[in-house]
């Protein structure tokens, strides 16, 4: 298309060279090049307009195959493909790569006891909290599923997720978000799964999750509102 407006925009450069030389002043073909351009120029315009929608809409397709419509974090596709490219970096830096596996208690009677909207509500403010809490621009935060989310933590050794985790148990108490069917407290609370792998040691993407999942699950048998510190390399 570039090509063709171009070699169209030559042309017209010609035609408005004709157009202005005073000695072709009235000639019926001065007439009907000038109609030519006026017409022409429309098209163009109309046709950046199109561009510009069509870029616009091409920008919220690729926002809408990376975030989750409901909370606005990243979602588990683009997880999985922000997983894949950091593993393969940590491996060539050397450098440990860590997970949290995050999971609301008893969301089941939260939305039992509230309703499906009201859950909904939570599921964005403590994906809101997440969010907030993780603050290094290389972390990741995305919601995994249900109300499970997931905090991907480059180049982090297992204190700085430790900390991370305790970071979060205090801001998800602080937002206070009442919880009456809840058995732990009157508030939410979310049980947190930690795992930190060295890529560079023939393990996978996968083999983090699952250990990070084992892990929230020990946090959940141990009484919930609670992590676990699950295989760190
Ligand atoms: N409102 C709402 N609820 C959801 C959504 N996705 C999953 N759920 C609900 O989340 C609940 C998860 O329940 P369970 O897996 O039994 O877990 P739980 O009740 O949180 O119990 P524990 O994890 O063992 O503490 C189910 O009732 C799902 O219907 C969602 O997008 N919105």
């Amino acid at each position: 298309m570039t090509t063709l407006f171009n070699k169209e925009d030559r042309i017209l450069k010609q035609y408005r060279a004709i157009i202005e030389t005073t000695e072709h002043e009235g000639h019926p073909l001065v007439h009907d090049l000038t109609a030519l351009l006026s017409h022409y120029e429309e098209l163009l315009s109309k046709f950046d307009r199109l561009t510009k929608v069509s870029d616009k809409q091409q920008i919220s397709l690729h926002e809408m195959a990376r975030v989750d419509g409901l909370t606005g974090l990243n979602n588990r596709k683009y997880l999985e493909d922000f997983l894949k490219f950091e593993w393969k970096r940590a491996s060539d830096l050397d450098v440990p790569m860590a997970m949290i596996m995050v999971d609301i208690d008893y969301f089941k009677l939260y939305n039992d006891t509230y309703g499906h909207q009201a859950g909904d509500r939570c599921l964005k403010q403590v994906g809101e909290v997440l969010a907030q809490t993780v603050k290094r621009s290389s972390d990741f935060v995305a919601r995994y599923g249900g109300e499970e989310f997931t905090i991907v933590l480059t180049d982090c050794r297992h204190h700085y997720a430790v900390d991370l985790a305790e970071k979060i148990q205090r801001a998800i108490s602080t937002a206070e978000i009442r919880h009456a069917g809840s058995k732990v407290s009157e508030y939410v609370t979310l049980s947190m799964g930690i795992a930190v792998y060295q890529p560079g040691k023939g393990s996978s993407p996968s083999a983090l999750l699952s250990a990070a999942d084992e892990a929230l699950y020990r946090a959940k048998e141990s009484g919930r509102n609670r992590f676990h510190l699950g295989r760190i390399d």
